[in-house]
Formats: structure tokens, sequence, C-alpha cells
């Protein structure tokens, strides 16, 4: 994993609490400690990047952490500010005021088509993920800027795999949906030069379309980066109880189902051997190895490269311990 020097992205991702935060944490230790110059990203609304390196890096900017050899950042992206942002573009072409104005120039199907996409309402109540697949899509912005070049690992730290499975399908509907709106943005713009009054200055519209496709363009980039082999992969964190188990497998049809190229599974917080056992921990280390056989006769799991995490006698918390954990699960 630190073998090659080009740019490399790794998500996390599983069950809520299995340890997403603290393996993507301790990965990211590892590479700035292997001479790599790190980023760890957080897109899950609940952040817990600050508490896992016991430093604040909140702010939605690049937050350098301390204690590694390399420089390693974290960016705590803000994925309700993101979908503001977004919210903001999207009225600009689709608000009420426009479709009122189509339908009085005798534009009504087109409004019609307009009112089909729903995006307002989608902003409204969005669905699981779009948070997510708009916070990626910010990411991959930033790394468009040459602040960002030094980065040749880049760790992502997902929300819950919910979330995750629905933000694989979200780029495909948000890309139809804003390529429709352009479209159409278009129809309308060529059919009467009147509608200037409705968007307001033309250089407005301009800016607003461009602001259109660039993220159009940007949601594509994530749809490739999730499916680029040679530069990505996605791991899945899981801890051995079957309900875990269950859903990892799942995880892992929908991301081959997706083409998101996945080849390890962490089994997180496995109890580590003793000799002098009490009976609750012979009972649970039996259960987790019953859970660990599932693994290994799991269709969807067993082809996976599986590797191990103890469970550590105290909380994972600041950049020794990530490091101590990360030398353990990242050989
Ligand atoms: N191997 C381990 N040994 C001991 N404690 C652990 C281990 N892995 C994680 N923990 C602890 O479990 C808790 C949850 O871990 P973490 O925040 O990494 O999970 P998560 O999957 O990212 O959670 P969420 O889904 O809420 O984002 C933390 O208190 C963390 O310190």
């Amino acid at each position: 994993m630190v073998a090659r020097t080009t740019r490399r992205y790794y998500m996390l991702g599983g069950k809520g609490g299995v340890g997403k935060t603290s393996c993507a944490a301790s990965l990211a230790v590892r590479f700035a400690n292997s001479g790599h110059p790190t980023l760890v990203v957080s897109t899950d609304p609940a952040h817990s990047l600050s508490d896992s390196f016991a430093q604040d890096l909140t702010g939605g900017a690049l937050a350098p952490v301390e204690g590694t050899d390399s420089p390693l950042f974290a960016l705590e992206i803000n994925p309700e500010k993101s979908r503001e942002e977004f919210r903001t573009i999207n009225q600009k072409n689709g608000g009420t005021g426009v479709k009122d104005f189509m339908d009085g120039m005798g534009l009504g199907i087109l409004a019609d088509q307009l009112g089909e996409l729903k995006l307002g309402e989608l902003l409204d109540t969005p669905p699981p993920g779009l948070d997510e697949a708009i916070a990626i899509s910010k990411v991959i912005q930033f790394l468009e800027a040459p602040e960002y070049s030094m980065f040749s690992r880049i760790v992502f730290d997902t929300a819950p795999t919910g979330h995750t499975l629905r933000l694989l399908s979200l780029p495909d509907f948000l890309d139809a949906s804003i390529g429709k709106i352009l479209k159409l943005r278009s129809k309308i713009a060529s059919a009467t030069s009147a509608i200037k009054s409705v968007f307001g200055q033309e250089v407005q519209q301009q800016d607003a379309a461009n602001k259109l496709e660039q993220l159009r363009e940007r949601m594509v980039k994530v749809r490739e980066l999730f499916r680029d082999t040679e530069s990505t992969e996605f791991i899945i964190v899981t801890i051995p109880t079957v309900m875990a188990i269950s859903e990892s497998a799942r995880l892992h049809s929908s991301l081959q189902k997706e083409s998101v190229p996945a080849r390890r599974l962490i089994v997180n917080q496995v109890l580590p051997p003793s000799s002098s056992d009490c009976k609750f921990c012979a009972i649970k280390r039996k259960d987790q190895a019953r859970a660990l056989d599932m693994i290994k006769s799991d269709p969807e799991l067993m082809g996976l490269n599986i590797m191990q995490a103890p469970l550590v006698d105290m909380e994972i918390r600041g950049v020794p311990a990530l490091k101590f954990l990360g030398d353990i699960v990242w050989k």
C-alpha cells in the first residue's frame, strides 16, 4: 500500500461504529510515517476525526495533524454547507419564478420537464448519500488546486454503509439531472431573449450555467474515481459479529455490482488470545471465532484479503495510539 509514489485513494466504509474512523486515521498515520504526504478526509456528517486524532480539526479547511514524520493533513467537509451551495446554483436555474414565467410565455412543456427533475424537493429532503456525493465532489474540486498536489495518499473516512451504497448510484442520477437542466436552459435561452429578465443579467446566467456544468463534471469524476482500479481501493471495515458481517457481505456485493475495486476486509475489535480467560471472555472469544468462520465460508467475503485488528484495552485516541493500531493492521 505504501510502495507506489503515484497518488492513491483509499475509501474506508462499513456499518456504524465498527471503527471506520480509527482504521482510516491509523492508515493515514501509517502512510505519513512511510514518507507519503497524506490527506485524510471525513465525509461522514458525524465527524469524528478530531476525536480520533485528539486535535481540533474542525473548520472545513486543511488542518495539519501534529506528530507524524511526513505531513499529514485532515479535512472535515461540512456536507450541509456543500448542499447549500448546490441549492443556490439550482435555484438560479430551476426556481418557481422560472416555471411561472415559462408558463406565461407558452413554454409550459419545458416548465413541466423542469418540474419533473424534482431537484428542489431532493434538496429539501435529501436522500442519504446526496450530502456525501456533494462532499466528495467538493474534495475533487479541492484536489484540482495546486496546494493539494503534494498529497500522494488520500484516505476517506466515509459515512455508514447505507449512505455509501446510495452514494454509488447518485453520481449517475445527478449527472443525468444536471445534464437535463443544462440542456433545458440552453433551449429556453434560445427560445426567447426575454428570459434574461428572469435569470437576471446574462453574465449571471452564464455563471450559474458554468457552475452547474462544473458540478456535473465533478460528479462524473467522483464516479470515475470510485471505479478506477489503478488509483482507488474501497476497504470494508467490520467486526466479528453476525450482523456486521452480513452487512459487509451486502456492501461487498453492491461494490462489485458498481465495479468499485474492493480487495481488503478489516475485521476490527478481535479479542486477543489470553492464557487466563474469564468466563465472559471465553464465551465472547468463541462467539467471535464463529463469526470469523462465517467470513471464511461467505461466498461474498471469502475471496477478500482478511486483516485482523485486535480489540485494545483502551480507547484509540491520538497519533501514538493510532500508530500502534496501524502498525498491527496495515502490514
Ligand atoms: N480495535 C479497537 N480497540 C478498541 N477500541 C476501538 C477499536 N476500534 C475502534 N475502537 C473504539 O470504538 C469507538 C468507535 O470507533 P470509530 O469512531 O472509529 O468507529 P466508526 O465506525 O468510525 O463510527 P461511526 O460510524 O460513528 O463514524 C471509538 O471509541 C474507538 O476508539
